[in-house]
């Protein structure tokens, strides 16, 4: 049997909720003090290899390794030869230009002044795209410190909640550069590797999973076609009779966020016994 070979992170943001999310796919992932380079699941078919974030595009684009997960804006950086299979809604950040207040109000106040990044690759190909002369700095990390120590005037880095920006006294210049999440990557223009398609199912299984409830309720059947439409499900609710005359039990998928929205909706038109469950795997 042919085994799928996937990359996965070893450290930084990105690595425990890959493992979670693999956890919750079903497969074999390393222990809380695991320092295992590769590990192996047979009883799935697949091989994990842990390493760094950065290099897993490289790894995937030159087809030493069949898939694997790293942030969109490490796979544009790399410039492999890779593509996004699928996106996994975790590690989610922006890109953006940052710098003192007057710095420049936008790109275009951005030629001769040099702009300090861990992403060089991403950075040059956006700027030589508009036409911006500046001078690029490429550093490793903790890019905010650069413009205090008057290593760079701007700098484009990865911001989430913007509180590292705040306490380097730097202020969001411009549009955002990129908006980023983590990401299930494969070589560009391949076929998929065989087990491919049923990593992706499995991932998908656990994104549902995860975005989803199950709610059952009772109501009049007269009253049902109206809570339908409150709760669609993903194609269409179950519907089925009940042994009280008059009333139906109904079961649909709802988003997790709108839950109890839901059924402060649905008790107003006369559901009761509503229950929400957890999904705990799927196929859909
Ligand atoms: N604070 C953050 N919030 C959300 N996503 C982040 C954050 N920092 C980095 N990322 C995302 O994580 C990925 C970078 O992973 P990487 O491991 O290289 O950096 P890191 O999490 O900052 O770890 P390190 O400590 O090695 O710098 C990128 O896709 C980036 O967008
Ligand atoms: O907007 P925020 O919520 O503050 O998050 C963004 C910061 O988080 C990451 O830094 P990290 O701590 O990983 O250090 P690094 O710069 O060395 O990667 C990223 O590089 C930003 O600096
Ligand atoms: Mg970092």
């Amino acid at each position: 049997m042919t085994v799928l070979r996937i990359a996965v992170p070893n450290k930084g943001s990105l690595a425990e909720p890959s493992a979670e999310m693999l956890r919750e796919a079903g497969y074999r992932q390393r222990g809380d003090d695991g320092r295992e380079l590769v590990l192996s699941d047979p009883e799935n078919g697949v091989e994990f290899f842990f390493l760094r974030p950065r290099d897993i595009a490289v790894y995937v684009g030159s087809g030493t390794l069949d898939v694997g997960i790293t942030g969109r804006d490490l796979l544009l950086d790399s410039g492999a030869d890779a593509e996004e299979l699928l996106s996994l809604g975790f590690a989610r950040s922006t890109f953006r230009f940052a710098a003192r207040p007057d710095t420049a109000t936008d790109l275009s106040g951005f030629d001769g002044l040099r702009v300090a990044t861990s992403y060089a690759g991403l950075l040059r190909t956006y700027l030589s795209e508009r036409d911006v002369d500046a001078e690029v700095i490429k550093l490793d990390g903790a890019v905010e410190t650069a413009v205090q120590l008057g290593v760079a005037d701007i700098v484009a880095d990865v911001v989430e909640t913007g509180t590292t920006l705040r306490q380097a006294g730097l202020e969001i210049v411009g549009e955002p550069i990129l908006n980023s999440e983590a990401v299930l990557i494969g070589r560009a223009g391949a076929e998929p590797a065989p087990g491919t398609e049923q990593l992706k199912r499995r991932i998908e299984g656990v994104l549902v999973a995860r975005r989803y409830v199950m709610m059952d309720y009772d109501i009049r059947a007269e009253r049902v076609e109206e809570a339908s439409a409150l709760t669609p499900g993903l194609e269409s609710p179950t519907v089925s009779p009940l042994h009280r005359e008059g009333w139906v039990a109904v079961r649909a998928m709802v988003p997790r966020d709108r839950a109890q929205r839901v059924m402060d909706e649905l008790w107003q038109i006369g559901a009761r016994a509503i229950l929400v469950t957890e999904i705990v795997a799927c196929r859909v």
